[in-house]
């Protein structure tokens, strides 16, 4: 039997029902039917085809991301897609365009930091496109340390105008996305200075060139920063630079939701955190997580398609080479990779209501939640972004050396996904963020304020100091609440070490720069944690469907242990559980892989199979 035919015969005895996995991949049966609809007009028309990306010159890459831009937005006009329709197209179009900030950026920065005023003036014409927008925070010289920025913004009472200024070379914008060819208008975070009294960094938005003659205006010197990583990938994006020499605009340009500026100069800060001029970053902080599962499963699809496929070695009296998906070193690389697709997948559905929660209780002036939001969307966009990134990699190796063939999909897909480790924040500093708000938890836990969401843990760290997991057979790790024990005890016992050690320095500030790299580690313990105990509520969840939820429950004991394995030393170090105990996590870890790895090899094929079906559900 030819192998394609014996797949369509193995695919058809799935012992799970696809098409209802399609739909927990997507959230909804809706947002499937959504993304479906979407990804066939996509795929189904020639303007967006996407084999060309990796030969064009740099100059033909833009204008065809600009044709394809132009194109999207016709067909969206057209066929009156609604915002998450529009989104899925942009998604689908797969190629890092000016609209992202427009849409993902500039928009929801106006929504979040600007007054009505400021909204019902600027935000129709951005909705219709009528004036394009980027996000103009980094520049030369500082782009994590945003309370370093240069960029100066003078309030001149006589005129009730702003002043922009770029005072030194390293106040130069650098970086922001749609800036180098297309914006029409800036939403620049620039030092705000009233009465020689510098009140750190706001938000003003400012037009950089003509609407007639699209020119940049004067006092403005703006172009493209040049070739990023590789060819294609992110070169269809035009990261730019932006100077002003004393460029003049209204007072009413400054966004005003967050603090304002009277007639007379006078500063105002409302009884708002400071924090919420951060806001935009923290939105798409959040949208980063849910894409990383994306782009993470579109790997791993590849690599299992390959490693199905792939016959090295093994044969017998001139039979047929053993499948590389056979070989334990393959799977014990390969299948965490897609239980991970579906850990921050269901992850990133949690977080998008976290960041729903918390904006709605931001307009009823309640911040209570704000801390752990940042701490979450920071530490959760650190580690997904991550893991992500390694994971492309190591597809990329899982391929052997057609891995390395641009026509694979790997190349192109690791070079646009990388800058998400450093874009939205660098992945170390946002986890020295997450790190800042452990401590502080761990500092007021004898305060009586009791800690909840997803530190609440914290408050039994005395008891898991104490635990020991109840593990004595591998199968024991096949239950939830005993992984769930491990992790949040391996998290508490690393935060509580740390701010035992940071007791030992008598300046909190040094000692946090000394621990940092423990400090990180156990952030990433903490996001991790998160990450695990979403996916159990996942499973906790009514999920229909024939064998569904069972295959799930295999991909939650392979992601968590497989992360339990990787970083065995951290639980036995925090004695949470015995070397024995990490042996059967392995020997557990082990058996799940094995369960591909039955004697009948039509079960083999068949539950490769499965898990080709798994990632078709999840990579439209
Ligand atoms: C119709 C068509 C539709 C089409 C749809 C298309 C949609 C497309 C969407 C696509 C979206 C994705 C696109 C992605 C493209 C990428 C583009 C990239 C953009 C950028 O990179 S923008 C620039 C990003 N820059 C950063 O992230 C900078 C990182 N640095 C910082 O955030 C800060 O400097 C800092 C947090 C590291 C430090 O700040 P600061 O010094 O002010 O603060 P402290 O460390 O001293 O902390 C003081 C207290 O403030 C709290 N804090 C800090 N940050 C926040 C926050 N964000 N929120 C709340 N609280 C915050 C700290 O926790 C401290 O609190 P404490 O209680 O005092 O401890
Ligand atoms: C593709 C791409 C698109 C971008 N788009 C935009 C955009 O549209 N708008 C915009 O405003 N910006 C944009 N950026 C800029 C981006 O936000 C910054 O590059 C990012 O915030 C990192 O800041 P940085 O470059 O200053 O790195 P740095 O902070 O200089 O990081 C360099 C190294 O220093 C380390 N480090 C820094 N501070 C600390 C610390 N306190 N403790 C320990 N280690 C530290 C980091 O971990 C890292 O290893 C983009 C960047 C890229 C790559």
């Amino acid at each position: 039997m030819e192998a394609l035919d014996y797949h369509a015969e193995e695919r058809r005895k799935a012992e799970f029902d696809v098409e209802e996995m399609k739909i927990v991949w997507a959230g909804s049966r809706q947002a499937y039917e959504i993304s479906d609809r979407v990804a066939r007009l996509v795929a189904s028309d020639p303007v967006f085809r996407k084999d060309n990306r990796t030969m064009l010159s740099r100059k033909d890459l833009f204008k065809d991301t600009l044709r394809k831009a132009a194109h999207a937005w016709k067909r969206i006009i057209e066929l009156r897609l609604s915002e998450e329709e529009a989104s899925k197209l942009r998604f689908f179009v797969d190629q890092p365009v000016f609209t992202d900030l427009h849409w993902g950026m500039f928009i929801p920065a106006i929504k979040g930091q600007g007054n009505e005023e400021q909204q019902q003036k600027w935000l129709p014409m951005a909705y219709k496109m009528q004036i394009i927008g980027c996000y103009a925070q980094t520049e030369l010289g500082h782009g994590s340390n945003v309370q370093g920025l240069e960029t100066t913004a003078t309030f001149d009472p006589e005129t009730d105008e702003f002043v922009i200024h770029s005072p030194t070379l390293t106040s130069s914008k650098w970086w922001p996305g749609g800036l180098g060819k297309v914006s029409t208008h800036a939403l620049i975070y620039a030092r705000l200075i009233t009465d020689g009294q510098d009140h750190g960094v706001h938000g003003f938005i400012v037009q950089l060139r003509s609407l007639d003659d699209h020119l940049p205006l004067p006092g403005i010197t703006v172009g493209d920063i040049g070739m990023k990583f590789g060819s294609g990938a992110y070169n269809s994006m035009d990261n730019g630079v932006l100077r002003f020499d004393h460029v003049r605009i209204l007072r009413d340009q400054m966004l005003m939701g967050v603090s304002q500026v009277t007639r007379e100069g006078k500063f105002m800060q409302s009884d708002v955190p400071r924090q919420l001029v951060y806001g935009t970053m923290v939105y798409v902080r959040q949208k980063i997580v849910a894409d990383a599962s994306c782009a993470l499963s579109r790997a791993v699809c590849i690599a299992t398609r390959y490693s199905v496929v792939r016959r090295q070695f093994g044969s017998h009296n001139g039979g047929p080479e053993t499948q590389v998906i056979d070989y334990k070193t393959q799977q014990s690389r390969l299948f965490p990779l897609l239980a991970s697709a579906y850990a921050f997948r269901f992850v990133g559905e949690w977080l998008k209501w976290l960041y729903t929660d918390v904006t709605q209780r931001l307009q009823a002036s309640d911040f209570s939640t704000l801390p752990e939001v940042h701490a979450c969307t920071a530490g959760l966009k650190s580690v997904t972004t991550s893991a992500t990134a390694d994971a492309i990699e190591e597809c990329r190796k899982l391929c052997g050396g057609h891995g390395y063939l641009s026509s694979s999909g790997l190349p192109e897909l690791f070079a646009v996904y990388v800058p998400a480790c450093t874009y939205e924040g660098d992945n170390v500093v946002l986890l020295l963020q997450v790190a800042r708000f452990l401590m502080k938890t761990v500092s007021q836990l004898g305060s009586g304020k009791k800690p909840v969401g997803t530190i609440a843990y914290m408050g039994r760290s005395e008891h898991l100091l104490q635990c020991r997991c109840e593990v004595e057979r591998a199968e024991d790790w096949l239950k939830p609440n005993v992984i769930l024990e491990a992790f949040e005890a391996r998290a508490a016992r690393m935060s509580v070490t740390c701010a035992k050690n940071l007791n030992n320095f008598a300046n909190q500030e040094e000692g946090f720069a000394q621990l940092a790299t423990d400090l990180a580690e156990a952030a990433v313990a903490h996001v991790q944690l998160i990450i695990v105990s979403k996916f159990i509520e996942k499973l906790q969840q009514d999920i229909p469907g024939k064998g569904v939820k069972r295959q799930l429950e295999i991909l939650f004991n392979v992601y968590a242990l497989s992360l339990l394995h990787k970083h065995l030393g951290d639980f036995v170090a925090s004695g949470c559980i015995t070397p024995k105990q990490g042996a059967l996590a392995n020997e557990q870890l082990r058996l799940l892989y094995s369960q591909v790895h039955f004697d009948n090899p039509s079960l083999l094929l068949y539950m490769v199979l499965l898990l080709e079906r798994l990632l078709q559900s999840t990579s439209f």
